[in-house]
């Protein structure tokens, strides 16, 4: 089990020059076990892929191909930040599958929490395993496994492990990261040139909006969730909350209310918001978001959100609620 435990002797990475040090040493190890053959990567745009992309694309450039899935459930601009940085920035192979109709097809009319985790996970194993057969000459997969992953489940995590591909799709794993917890992941990512946006992302469930798009999911919901998100993640920027509350998101559950607007009667959703902070995500506490800001938001999401004539502030913490709604 040596091959899963972290060496003693490995100093905690706290510095830019510890990152650059890590990164030679990881360079030259991908280069030694990859030679020249072919690597494939689930490229999500969250910290811990986006480390280990830019880490292959330093080691074995074209070598690399990532694959980043739209499955219609990401935050505003995602997508595109990811196809800038890698496709643009970083000259990477990057294929990039639209699959927002797919997964939103799929997903019609499923109201029950755990089948739509279920029903995006397995589709997300489908459309990755359609990509990979596609190239040819693939050996290697790669992984944005870190150590906490490795501490907390063994050895694979079922969804890194981009788990349930079948049997002649396996591949030797490459997992530059997977000794390092995530402050070191992110002083790794900012060494690599990564941006801020994305070093410092806010953990991000893997089913996406799509539990906090509450019961069945339906398209003009789901954008509800996307614009009341992306304004939530501007104010709490401009008012300096950003990186100091360490979760904050918006849901849109299934049922509206009545409201005015223009001297005319509305009938619409609502937006609720929630921001919260924990140590070790197994409880949370509500950050106490100053009352005028909370206005400020509110006052954005029902003028600017299609949709939506009321905004409610979640004052529970975990427990009695988890953090996220579904
Ligand atoms: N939309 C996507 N497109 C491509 N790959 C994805 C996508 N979503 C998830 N993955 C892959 O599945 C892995 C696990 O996803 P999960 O949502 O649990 O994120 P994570 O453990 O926080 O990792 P990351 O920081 O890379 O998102 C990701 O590291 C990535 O390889």
């Amino acid at each position: 089990m040596a091959d899963h435990k972290r060496p003693e002797s490995m100093e905690r990475i706290t510095t830019p020059a510890l990152a650059e040090q890590f990164i030679a040493e990881q360079v030259a190890a991908v280069r030694a076990q990859v030679g020249d053959k072919k690597v494939l990567l689930a490229l999500s745009g969250g910290v811990d892929s986006s480390v280990v992309a830019a880490l292959l694309i330093k080691a074995v450039g074209k070598q690399l191909t990532c694959v980043h899935v739209n499955h219609g459930l990401l935050r505003k601009g995602e997508p595109e930040q990811v196809v800038e940085v890698f496709r643009n920035q970083m000259d990477a192979n990057l294929v990039y599958v639209d699959a927002v109709d797919r997964f939103l097809d799929k997903l019609a009319g499923v109201a029950d929490p755990e089948t739509k985790r279920k029903i995006i996970g397995a589709e997300f194993i489908r459309v990755f395993e359609e990509e990979a057969r596609k190239l040819e000459g693939i050996e290697f997969l790669a992984q944005g496994t870190i150590y906490p992953d490795i501490l907390e489940s063994g050895p694979v995590k079922a969804h890194h492990n981009v788990g349930g591909l079948p049997e002649d799709l396996q591949f030797a794993l490459v997992e530059p990261v997977k000794f390092l917890f995530k402050d070191e992941v992110r002083v790794v990512g900012k060494a690599l040139g990564l941006p801020d946006s994305m070093v410092f992302r806010q953990p991000f469930p893997g089913p996406g909006l799509g539990v906090r798009c509450l019961g069945a999911i339906t398209r003009d919901r789901l954008e509800a969730v996307r614009e009341s998100d992306a304004i939530l993640r501007e104010e709490f920027a401009k008012h300096g909350l950003e990186g100091k509350v360490w979760q904050y998101f918006t849901v849109v559950p299934d049922f509206k209310s009545t409201g005015v607007r223009d001297n005319a009667r509305t009938f619409d959703w609502p937006v609720i918001l929630r921001a919260v902070n924990t140590v070790d995500a197994m409880t949370a506490t509500v950050e106490d978001v100053p009352f005028p800001l909370l206005q400020e938001i509110t006052a954005r999401i029902t003028s600017e959100v299609k949709g939506v004539n009321r905004v409610l502030f979640d004052l529970t913490p975990k427990p009695s609620g988890t953090i996220e709604w579904e």
